[in-house]
């Protein structure tokens, strides 16, 4: 079909939703519009479905989302005599809507489905899968992405996100479908009604608080639970499994940053719900210096990721990367474990090939074995599955990526902002209680470990042109690049065609000399290419100059 044929069946069937109509009215003289909403279906990345809210085969609606499901309910009947699936959703433009449909696409072909109530977490979805030993799971979210983004993603029964062959074979099975003719739906309500869609009891909510608290590696260690904590849900779905779960463990001083405090998929006060982004976090600084606070927390929408900012000498709020706030978290994990003889026989911490290789120095100081991975939290969950399937699932002791995502238990097989959250403060206020700060204790790190640079440039390429750009700047990438800013290139590491056993992924790792490195790949989950720099030096301001001769070096190929 051409994209006018596409575009005319679209105006034809999709009467449903005011919105996609209306919008579809309004982009018949717009050819521009038409191509960038047809011009392909949506396609499984990073994380499952994600695009941007709106009319058309490449965008998030319900015809999208129900022509998702119908493939995912035909996978799932092709592989089970009696599949069920559990459903989450978050504070995103539409999530409930989206959900509802899913849940109403399955029911109609005798699928079971259990729902979330209210938006709930992403590893609550995760849990919930493997708690009630549901066949598939779908969050409806678009995670950290702004407002005008939602996804979809599918997690198999052990509670991880669908890693590339599952994807592969669920994405068959949707193409074949004709978005309109092919997908049967029933309502949420007669679902209901039919006891074929119900809601997850409470006891599921309350078994995942407690296994969150059933991961404090204090041991009964002392800690100072009074300490002063700012906590911003960003106007998601983190604000009561986070507070519930801080002030379960005793945590008794913490306020909620107000403006933010409330669900609200158009996100007011903080346009990119990112907190690896600045302007996401400096409401919660301005709270945070407001009340003196000692910590600063904030969650994205789907509150798999976690943020922080800390208090300096100078009073002023400081933020610590994905990477920083990882290598601390592995450091606190592995020295209590070690000082009470809990560290586990073979221990393994799982982090991605983009993130920080200092937590690899880490590990081993204290004999523990990293496994490397794609970028995705759902192949660290794929590596705790596989240790589960060798009997060593207990060796497991951390996962961590530079995009703000950890988890230190195997209860769920995703990154967990609760968890996260619950570590970061037990961290805080067990050093607090020693009157070191977590400043301090980096600077330790780096000392030990040699002083490491990390920094990850993002850069947009929106659409489809902005698509095949990213393609042949990645081409000039491939194309014998010698030395970034005078840094001698070591070796090149292609993934594209697989490596180290590795599944294949557009992504090039240049190891320079003196330790940095380069990593250049197209982001999975929004229209970006990613530049992750590491530069090792003695000190920090030697770093910093070289990591900005290197980025601006690199810079040159996107033009
Ligand atoms: O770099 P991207 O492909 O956009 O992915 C960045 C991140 O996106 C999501 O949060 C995934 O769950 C993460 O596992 C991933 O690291």
């Amino acid at each position: 079909m051409t994209i006018e044929e596409k575009y005319r069946s679209w105006c034809e069937h999709a009467v449903e939703d005011a919105d996609v109509a209306t919008e579809l009215r309004e982009m018949e003289q717009d050819e521009a519009k038409k191509e960038d909403a047809f011009y392909r279906e949506l396609a499984f990345g990073t994380g499952g479905l994600r695009g941007v809210i709106g009319a058309g085969t490449n965008r998030m609606n319900l015809y999208t989302v129900a022509k998702a499901s119908q493939g995912l309910a035909d996978y799932l009947k092709r592989h089970e005599a009696h599949p069920s699936v559990v459903i989450g959703y978050d504070s995103r433009i539409k999530s409930d809507l989206f959900a509802k449909v899913a849940g109403g696409v399955f029911a109609k072909n005798g699928i079971k489905v259990w729902i979330w109530g209210q938006l709930m977490p992403v590893p609550t979805v995760s849990f919930a899968t493997r708690y009630l030993k549901a066949s598939a799971g779908v969050m409806v979210t678009a995670s950290h992405n702004p407002s005008k983004y939602n996804g979809y993603k599918v997690y198999g029964a052990d509670g991880c996100q669908i890693t590339t062959e599952s994807a592969k074979e669920i994405l068959a099975e949707i193409e074949k479908l004709d978005v309109f003719a092919d997908v049967r739906r029933e309502t949420f309500e007669n679902g209901l009604e039919e006891q074929l869609i119900e809601y997850i009891p409470d006891e599921v909510y309350t078994a995942f608080v407690e296994a969150v608290k059933g991961e404090s590696v204090l041991f009964g260690d002392p800690v100072q639970k009074d300490v002063a904590i700012v906590y911003s849900p960003l106007n998601g779905a983190g604000l009561k499994p986070v507070t519930r779960t801080l002030k379960e463990l005793g945590y008794t001083n913490i306020t909620v940053v107000k403006e933010q405090e409330a669900p609200d998929g158009h996100f007011p006060t903080c346009p990119y719900p990112n907190p690896e982004i600045r302007e996401a976090m400096t409401l919660g600084m301005g709270y945070a210096k407001k009340c003196q606070a000692d910590l600063l927390l904030a969650t994205d929408p789907d509150c798999d990721r976690v943020g922080i900012a800390v208090r300096n000498r100078e009073g002023e709020y400081e933020l610590l990367s994905g990477n920083q706030t990882g290598m601390l978290l592995l450091d606190y994990i592995c020295s209590q474990r070690v000082r009470h003889g809990k560290m586990p026989e073979d221990p393994v911490m799982i982090k991605t090939i983009v993130t920080m290789d200092m937590g690899e120095r880490i590990a081993k100081h204290y004999g523990v074995r990293t496994i490397n991975v794609l970028t995705g939290f759902k192949f660290i969950g794929e590596q705790i599955g596989l240790l589960e399937k060798q009997g060593k699932a207990d060796s497991y002791i951390f996962g961590f990526e530079e995009s703000y995502g950890y988890l230190s238990g195997t209860y769920v097989r995703d990154k967990d902002g609760v968890n996260g959250a619950s570590l970061i403060c037990e961290m805080f206020s067990f050093y607090s209680a020693q009157g070191i700060s977590l400043l301090d204790k980096l600077e330790k790190l780096y000392q030990t470990y040699g002083y490491c640079l990390n920094t990850l440039h993002s850069y947009e390429f929106e659409g489809s042109a902005g698509f095949a750009k990213m393609q042949e700047i990645m081409q000039k990438f491939r194309s014998g690049v010698k030395n970034f800013a005078g840094k001698k290139v070591v070796e090149l590491l292609d993934y594209a065609p697989g490596r180290d056993g590795l599944p294949k992924s557009n992504v090039l790792k240049f190891l320079l000399e003196d330790g940095c490195s380069v990593v250049v790949r197209p982001s999975g989950t929004e229209p970006k290419l990613k530049l992750y720099i590491s530069v090792s030096a003695p000190d920090k301001s030697g770093a910093e100059a070289v990591e900005s001769a290197i980025t601006e070096c690199a810079e040159h190929f996107l033009r």
